[in-house]
């Protein structure tokens, strides 16, 4: 299978510390990926390295076609060629309605005033219609985004990711803070959104990682300790020994 995202012997070293050690695995066009690990296994940090905050030290991480290496690109060409990051705090427009921040997402105008200003045409107030029934917040559209639950703030989030079509969606602990039918909804909602792009979820939630039914990577120290279902990732004695049995 071609691969969208390819991370070859990446390392980087933070004060002499090794937070990733010679990291490599790839990731498929439409394919939904856990990354579980211990703390500071460098879960974030690869998600950093991605999305062009953090530069490694060596390696590299080709996209698309594979011509492309991201090392070395800023973060904002980055989420231009197609990543989106969702990181595990909710940054919606709080004074503004769902519907108003899902507008200024399509309109990829992250402004308040863009929406006073703008008359939306037909197709971006169907795009915002779509986006609202694939996070569920249909019901919710006139309502002001401060007045939403945790993870109605978070779907919102997802779905203003989502207007921008990203090829390759990274999320940070999403089931954090939510609760059980919360997280169910969230499950769903990535998982439609894994259909036609690839979506990446850092979760320390075993319940949540084992909804997503999805192929598991295990980091450790920088590295990848094991890969594959849930199931055999967690039966694997080194994955056991550092992360599971503690
Ligand atoms: N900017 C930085 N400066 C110094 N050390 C850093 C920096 N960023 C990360 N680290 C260190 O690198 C290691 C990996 O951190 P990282 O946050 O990537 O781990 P993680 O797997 O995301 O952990 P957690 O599950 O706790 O979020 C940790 O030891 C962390 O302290």
């Amino acid at each position: 299978m071609s691969q969208l995202l390819e991370v070859s012997g990446v390392s980087v070293s933070f004060d002499g510390f090794k937070a990733i050690n010679n990291l490599s695995f790839s990731i498929g066009p439409a394919e939904m990926r856990a990354i579980i690990g211990p703390n500071g296994a460098g879960k974030t940090t690869f998600m950093d390295i991605v999305t062009g905050k953090t530069k490694p030290d060596e390696g590299s991480v080709l996209w698309g076609d594979m011509s492309k290496n991201l090392i070395g690109m800023n973060e904002a060409k980055i989420a231009r060629i197609g990543i989106g990051r969702k990181f595990q705090r909710p940054t919606v427009f709080e004074d503004q309605s769902v519907f108003e921040n899902l507008l200024m997402a399509v309109k990829n105008d992250r402004s308040p005033w863009s929406v006073l200003f703008f008359k939306p045409k037909f197709k971006d107030l169907a795009k915002v219609e779509a986006l609202a029934s694939e996070i569920g917040l249909s019901d919710q559209l006139e309502r002001k985004s401060g007045e939403l639950s945790h993870g109605q703030k978070q779907w919102l989030e997802i779905g203003m990711l989502l207007a921008q079509d990203p090829q390759l969606l990274l999320v940070d602990e999403p089931a954090a803070g939510m609760t059980l039918g919360e997280r169910e909804h969230t499950t769903d909602i990535l998982k439609e959104a894994a259909k036609t792009r690839a979506v990446v979820v850092v979760e320390h939630d075993m319940d949540f990682v084992r909804r997503l039914e999805c192929k598991v990577t295990v980091l450790h120290e920088g590295s990848v300790l094991a890969e594959g279902s849930l199931d055999h990732v967690t039966q694997n004695k080194d994955v056991i020994d550092v992360y599971l049995g503690r």
